[in-house]
């Protein structure tokens, strides 16, 4: 497992105060290249390979009503994504990240977690095993996004299995729940808190609630941290779904940076619970990864001014 480079970080640092500009002017673009610096470990990172990688599963619960869109949309948006035509295929295409979709089982949906558990522990394994063997060992930073209807629900009960709360402080509209919707989220995630209280570790609480794209991402997280490349998570869906790994260890998630504050109303209590601060806020509450291919966009600004400044001795200068 590699760990932050603090001898890269400071020499970063130390670049950054001789670039040509008011010491911190930058803010947090500086702050994002000593970042990147630190878990590359060199004092000029470099993004050359981005690669997004989107996990695609089906939710036994969503036979609780609690999706505003069918099923099916999962495997449709699928071919959207194989198909160029989705938000993220735009954004990817802009922001130089090379797209893969990866389906997990559609045509088999987890359990039902109001009733049972989500996932046996063979199909959780799978799931994990699938993240990490998706993980470039070349790439530069990982992007990671989720495609699942019904899964702002199963992003809620993660989010409450793991850092506590009421249901209804983690459910929200994701796609657009309407007053019936919302309270069929919040019974369906209280029924789930109920039967799976005994949930204390994150294999177990991934287990209970799902899905399998949640799974994989934790595993994409923790095949990064284990090869040292860091790692851009989208909005509350997988930022609850990454989140759990902090209940193994709270250091699980150093190497990874949430691109944006989503408008899902739980992701702002989940950004601070994770101590975390998003790299961009756009009232986006899509998933998909569009938020961290945003992020990334403004990522490369950061290492372009880092890389590409001169310093105030090269440039004669004060
Ligand atoms: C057309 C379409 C494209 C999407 N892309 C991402 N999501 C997002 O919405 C879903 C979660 O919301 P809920 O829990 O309300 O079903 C996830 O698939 C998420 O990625 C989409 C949803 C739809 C309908
Ligand atoms: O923030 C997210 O991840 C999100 C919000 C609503 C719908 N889908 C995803």
């Amino acid at each position: 497992m590699k760990e932050f480079d603090e001898t890269a970080a400071a020499a970063a640092r130390d670049r950054q105060d001789q670039l040509t500009k008011p010491p911190g002017s930058l803010g947090r673009l500086e702050e994002l290249a000593v970042f990147m610096a630190g878990w590359q470990g060199r004092e000029r990172p470099v993004i050359a390979r981005a690669q997004a990688l989107v996990f695609a599963g089906n939710h036994g619960v969503t036979a609780q009503g609690v999706n505003p869109f069918p099923v099916e949309v999962t495997a449709q948006m699928v071919a959207n994504f194989r198909n160029g035509g989705a938000a993220i295929n735009q954004l990817c295409r802009l922001a130089g990240a090379e797209l893969q979709v990866i389906a997990l089982d559609l045509d088999r949906p987890t359990g039902d977690f109001t009733r049972g558990m989500a996932m046996e522990v063979d199909e959780l394994v799978a799931a994990i095993q699938t993240g990490k063997n998706a993980v470039d060992p070349q790439a530069d930073v990982i992007l990671l996004g989720e495609m699942g209807i019904g899964n702002s629900t199963v992003a809620a009960a993660l989010a409450a299995a793991t850092f506590g709360g009421s249901a209804a402080d983690w459910v929200g509209p994701g796609t657009g729940a309407d007053d019936a919707v919302l309270a069929r989220k919040i019974a369906a995630v209280e029924a789930g808190l109920k039967r799976h209280k005994g949930a204390a570790t994150a294999a177990s609480i991934l287990g209970s609630y799902g899905g399998r794209e949640q799974a994989a991402i934790c595993g994409a997280v923790i095949r990064a941290r284990e090869l040292g490349i860091p790692v851009i998570l989208d909005g509350f869906i997988c930022s609850a779904a990454a989140g759990v790994l902090l209940v193994n260890d709270e250091n699980a998630l150093d190497h990874c940076l949430i691109g944006h504050e989503s408008a899902e109303p739980g992701h702002r209590r989940l950004i601070a619970v994770m101590r975390k601060q998003p790299v961009v806020t756009l009232d986006m509450r899509l998933g998909e990864g569009s938020g961290a291919a945003v992020a990334l966009m403004i990522l490369r600004a950061a290492l372009e001014c880092h890389n590409g400044m001169a310093t105030f001795a090269e440039a004669g200068i004060g």
